[in-house]
């Protein structure tokens, strides 16, 4: 009888399981238990789970069973919003494959395009992609690749509901016409946030979708060893309030990550707290992808304690060490409080997740409550006024030091001419079409 406790049981290879074994991975997550089986049955897959449930494993442990039966030329293509989430990715499936000499190829944007190029005609056996720069590769690329990427058994759309937005439409069309037909490839898709639109995908297809929700009791829809807190207070003192907070006692040593919705206010916070001796990284759009790597790093290397981020890191990001994530800016869109928040207390871990909260934002609060399913409670661990305003203080000069400097940079006039780059190359994009 087989047993589905564990990945031998549900039929994944036995080098594959000693793999998993040895990263301490021995006990499927409930989207495991139900989703491998049924893709290693040929189905394609819709798979929804938590934060943090293991979905990459729900997806990559039966593609590599398969690609493992015969492992030459190029197997699947994983499809995911971000650039670091691509890296990590494929982090996992070299970790995993490596005693099956795995060749994965990372495409994503802001990295050489002509080494990657050679890369993809290497005939790698995964490659993980952002959607733009596949796109381009498959433009510009020559015919063996493109001819390779027929014969593609799998194709996966991780973070599926974002990647079905408007934004990437466009490069995906680019990038399915030169696939195999829905037909002749498995094709799984994976969220924390199903929409209808995910969900209306296994409508137009011929072939069978195993369709997998994960249904909790309370209908809560993050996990439950995620505390939400708010904090309300006015706009003008969250630099000093997120300074007493990181300087605190109780979170002195820990991991934090920090969402702003702006790149400028990532910025400014970054030199801010700099200068105020906190250890700090920052990640967005605007900065180089050399150097966005390397925060990734030096936070997973907790060389840094703190990143501040925007959206570029509300998906998908697993890095354990953090306990805490503070929603300096409110987001607009009820799901993204939900990505963001899942940074922390993933796979069973403890996490807190802090909203600050200023009078404007009452509304976005109670979206948010009503699409998690559940009240926030106040965030009870603050200063009295007198420290706050001691603090006050000193942060105001750290973050006027901190505007001089950027204006000395040039950081808006950078932002500006890429805004400017980023204009010619979708102009650019238009006329390929
Ligand atoms: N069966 C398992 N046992 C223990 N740990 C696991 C198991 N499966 C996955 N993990 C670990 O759980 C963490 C979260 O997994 P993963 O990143 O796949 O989550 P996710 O569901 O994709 O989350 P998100 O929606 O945020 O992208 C990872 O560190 C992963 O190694």
């Amino acid at each position: 009888m087989s047993n589905d406790n564990n990945f031998n049981g549900l039929g994944c290879a036995k080098w594959l399981v000693e793999a998993l074994n040895a990263m301490k991975i021995t006990t499927p997550t409930e989207i495991q238990r139900k989703c491998i089986p049924e893709i290693l049955k040929g189905k394609n897959c819709i798979g929804g789970a938590k934060t943090g449930s293991g979905k990459t494993i729900a997806f990559a442990a039966p593609m590599l069973t398969e690609w493992s039966k015969d492992p030459c030329g190029m197997f699947g293509i994983v499809l995911t919003p971000t650039r670091e989430l691509a890296m990590q990715i494929a982090e996992q499936f070299s970790a995993l494959g490596s005693s099956m000499n795995i060749r994965i190829s990372i495409c994503v944007g802001g990295e050489d395009i002509i080494k990657q190029s050679l890369e993809l005609q290497r005939r790698p056996h995964f490659i993980i992609a952002t959607p733009g720069r596949l796109a381009h590769h498959i433009l510009q690329g020559n015919e063996e690749f493109v001819s390779n990427l027929k014969r593609l058994k799998y194709l996966v759309l991780d973070e599926a509901d974002m990647l079905l937005t408007n934004t990437f439409s466009s490069d995906l069309k680019r990038c399915f016409e030169k696939l195999p037909p829905k037909e002749r490839r498995r094709t799984l898709l994976f969220t924390a946030t199903m929409t209808d639109q995910v969900k209306s995908l296994q409508d137009n297809q011929e072939s069978k979708f195993f369709m997998y929700e994960t249904d909790t009791l309370d209908n809560v829809a993050i996990p439950s060893t995620l505390k939400v807190t708010y904090l309300l207070l006015p706009d003008h003192v969250k630099e000093a309030y997120l300074y007493s907070i990181l300087a605190s006692e109780e979170y002195k040593d820990k991991s934090c990550i920090i969402f702003v919705n702006r790149t400028v206010n990532a910025e400014i916070l970054r030199r801010t707290l700099q200068k105020l001796e906190i250890r700090v990284a920052s990640l967005h759009s605007q900065m180089p992808q050399r150097e966005r790597t390397n925060a990734i790093h030096r936070f997973k290397a907790t060389a840094a304690r703190v990143l501040i981020a925007t959206d570029v890191a509300a998906r998908g990001l697993d890095i354990p060490t953090v306990e805490l994530v503070v929603n300096y800016d409110l987001p607009s869109d009820p799901d993204t409080y939900i990505h963001r928040s899942g940074r922390t207390a993933r796979a069973g871990k403890k996490g807190e997740a802090l909203s600050f909260m200023t009078p404007n934002d009452v509304d976005r609060i109670h979206a948010i409550e009503e699409r998690i399913n559940l009240k926030m409670e106040e965030f009870d661990k603050v200063h009295d006024t007198a420290v706050i305003r001691k603090m006050l203080q000193k942060v105001t000069l750290s973050r006027a030091e901190s505007l001089l400097e950027m204006d000395k940079d040039n950081f808006g006039e950078q932002r500006r001419i890429q805004k400017q780059k980023r204009f010619i190359k979708k102009d650019q994009g238009k006329s390929l079409k």
